[in-house]
């Protein structure tokens, strides 16, 4: 086990192969990480970067950044909730983004949480199922499974199931109705509380900044367009996150380029009143990062 730890070199755990693995690598590559081939060895180094990977079961990561075993790891935030793990939580990601819910066979007299006391529940999360029924005031029988837990009605190893939901497919394909949400989760990047040297908290802090920038650009694109000089006030007030765009004069008498950033959820919904405005030409492009 590691305690204050000289070396500057940061060690993150991630999926080995799962749900969160390629999202998770397609993010350090996005903030410029390199890895060499990271399929064949559980422990990769960085090329450009003061990290190693440590790829292995998800379910292992909230221990081993609690131990200080690693530095970082992407996990789901119902993985870190059921271990209970003393780790701190720096970020929520948006993806692996699904919920752990209470279902129960779509013909059958469960219709409600209320009309769980008594009953067996199959899950493989029995701490956070625990802690609901504990804050409902119900009593039931947990029935710890590993996997494949939608099929313990048809097998009435139980009578109803928690599970991850994300589309519902899987509860729809096994005749299951989901009753109650009883965790929203995603993925999160957690930090062992262990005590860390000055240079690898220097590192996080490197670390954190290049996904913050991440983060904002996907969530932001680099528009561009043309508009009649007097269209601008009109489209200033269209686009309210437009407060000093860069305007440009072109050669045609009276017309501008306007360019400036804005968020991809309200871009569409502006298009058709930037259009009639008179904007024309609009070019919506990809941003990389965002440095503050
Ligand atoms: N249907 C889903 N939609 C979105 N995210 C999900 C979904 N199911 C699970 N997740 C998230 O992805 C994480 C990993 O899921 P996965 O199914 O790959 O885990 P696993 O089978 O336990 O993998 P491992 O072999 O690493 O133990 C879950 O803990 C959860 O946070
Ligand atoms: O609501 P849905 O979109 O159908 O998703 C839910 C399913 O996804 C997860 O399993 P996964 O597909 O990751 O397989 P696993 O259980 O074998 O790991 C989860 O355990 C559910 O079975
Ligand atoms: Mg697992």
């Amino acid at each position: 086990m590691r305690t204050l730890d000289s070396s500057t070199s940061l060690r993150i755990a991630v999926q080995k192969s799962g749900r969160l693995t390629d999202k998770t690598l397609n993010l350090l590559e996005g903030i410029g990480l390199k890895f060499d081939d990271y399929k064949r060895s559980l422990l990769v180094k960085c090329r450009n970067f003061d990290v190693e990977l440590l790829l292995i079961r998800d379910d292992d990561i909230p221990e081993y950044v609690e131990d200080g075993v690693c530095d970082l790891g992407f996990v789901g935030a119902n993985t870190v909730a059921e271990d209970e793990a003393d780790v701190t939580i720096l970020r929520g990601l948006d993806y692996g983004v699904c919920r752990l819910s209470i279902a129960a066979p779509k013909a059958g007299d469960i219709q409600s949480a209320a009309d769980l006391n008594g009953k067996r529940i199959a899950t493989s999360y029995p701490v956070l199922t625990r802690k609901f029924l504990e804050s409902k005031g119900l009593s039931a029988d947990i029935v710890t499974l590993s996997g494949s837990v939608e099929i313990a009605p048809r097998l009435e190893i139980a009578d109803v199931i928690t599970d991850l939901v994300s589309t519902g497919g899987t509860l729809k394909a096994n005749g299951l109705q989901e009753l109650e949400t009883i965790f929203d989760s995603e993925t999160q990047l957690v930090k062992t509380n262990k005590p860390l040297s000055e240079g690898k908290q220097a590192l996080i802090e490197k670390f954190l900044q290049r996904i913050e920038g991440y983060q904002k650009a996907e969530k932001s694109r680099y528009i561009m367009m043309n508009a009649p000089e007097s269209a601008v006030d009109e489209i200033k007030d269209i686009i309210p996150s437009l407060k000093s765009p860069t305007v440009m004069p072109l050669a045609d008498n009276g017309m501008v380029a306007i360019h400036t950033v804005i968020t991809i959820t309200t871009f569409w919904d502006l298009m058709e009143n930037l259009k009639d405005a008179g904007a024309t030409g609009i070019v919506v492009l990809p941003i990389e990062s965002m440095i503050a």
